[in-house]
């Protein structure tokens, strides 16, 4: 069986899918996205192997998914660091940005230094809406998540990546292989290149969706809002 993956054109237009036809607000889809990208954390790496994460927010929805695993991660236990350095207008993400604040999760502006005291770093700075060479400020962040011994966990895209093919050939990105993935919806087109942990997440998919674009809905299991699959998408 071959892993079954997403354009990143697919992938765009079924968010558009879920939101037209299915009726679901942004915030619901990103709430549940950010649910599960903080299980798959708490997953992977669970509190007793190091409270202090991470998270790496970028402009776009990868940046809110970031956001609001911070939140839950909070609620968990866990004791997140956020570096958010192209905050948007954006009402959606100020509230998630004010919501952190009043959980007194701080925010840093030098990414290297609180890299030096974490135990695990959150890649939400790029999703699927991502393309062409990676643009300040985020150079030296990717070049860091390359370089750390610290597990880096990334939602939904390895950010630097080529949605349909994977890590860049050479320069920013070419050498960032994150320990986890976390694809959310669906793998796409990249998740093939990827040999990491790999998980589903975004629990809000119908089967009529499912069959338009040609995936499969993982088998959840009971409350859980991610799967891990092996490199043919069957679950683990
Ligand atoms: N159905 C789902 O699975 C859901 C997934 N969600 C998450 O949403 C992202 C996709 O979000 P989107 O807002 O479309 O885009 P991104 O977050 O991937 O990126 C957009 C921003 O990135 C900037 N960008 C793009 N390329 C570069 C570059 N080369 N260098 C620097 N910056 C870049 C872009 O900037 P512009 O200047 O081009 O505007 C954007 O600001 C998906 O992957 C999931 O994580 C939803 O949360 C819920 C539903
Ligand atoms: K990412």
């Amino acid at each position: 069986m071959a892993l079954k993956t997403l354009s990143a054109k697919a992938a765009a237009a079924l968010d558009r899918d879920l939101m037209c036809t299915g009726a679901f607000s942004i915030d619901q889809l990103m709430e549940l996205a950010g649910l599960s990208v903080s299980q798959a954390v708490y997953r992977v790496h669970p509190i007793s192997k190091g409270k202090r994460i991470l998270v790496a927010v970028g402009p776009g929805n990868n940046g809110g998914d970031g956001l609001v695993a911070a939140r839950h991660l909070c609620h968990y236990g866990y004791q997140p660091t956020i570096y958010y350095p192209k905050r948007s207008n954006n009402e959606l993400y100020q509230r998630l940005a004010k919501q952190l604040e009043d959980l007194d999760i701080p925010f840093v502006d030098d990414f290297q230094t609180a890299l030096q005291s974490s135990d695990h770093v959150l890649d939400a700075v790029f999703g699927f809406s991502f393309s062409g060479e990676v643009r300040e400020p985020f150079p030296a962040v990717i070049q860091a998540m390359s370089e750390t011994k610290i597990p880096v966990t990334s939602v939904d895209a390895p950010s630097s990546w080529d949605i349909e093919e994977g890590p860049p050939k050479s320069g920013i990105g070419s050498n960032f292989h994150p320990d986890v993935l976390i694809s959310l919806t669906a793998p796409k087109h990249l998740a093939k290149h990827f040999r990491g942990r790999h998980f589903i997440g975004g629990r809000f998919v119908t089967p009529a969706i499912a069959e338009k674009y040609d995936f499969d809905v993982p088998a959840y299991e009971g409350v859980d809002q991610i799967v891990e699959v092996g490199p043919d998408g069957s679950r683990l």
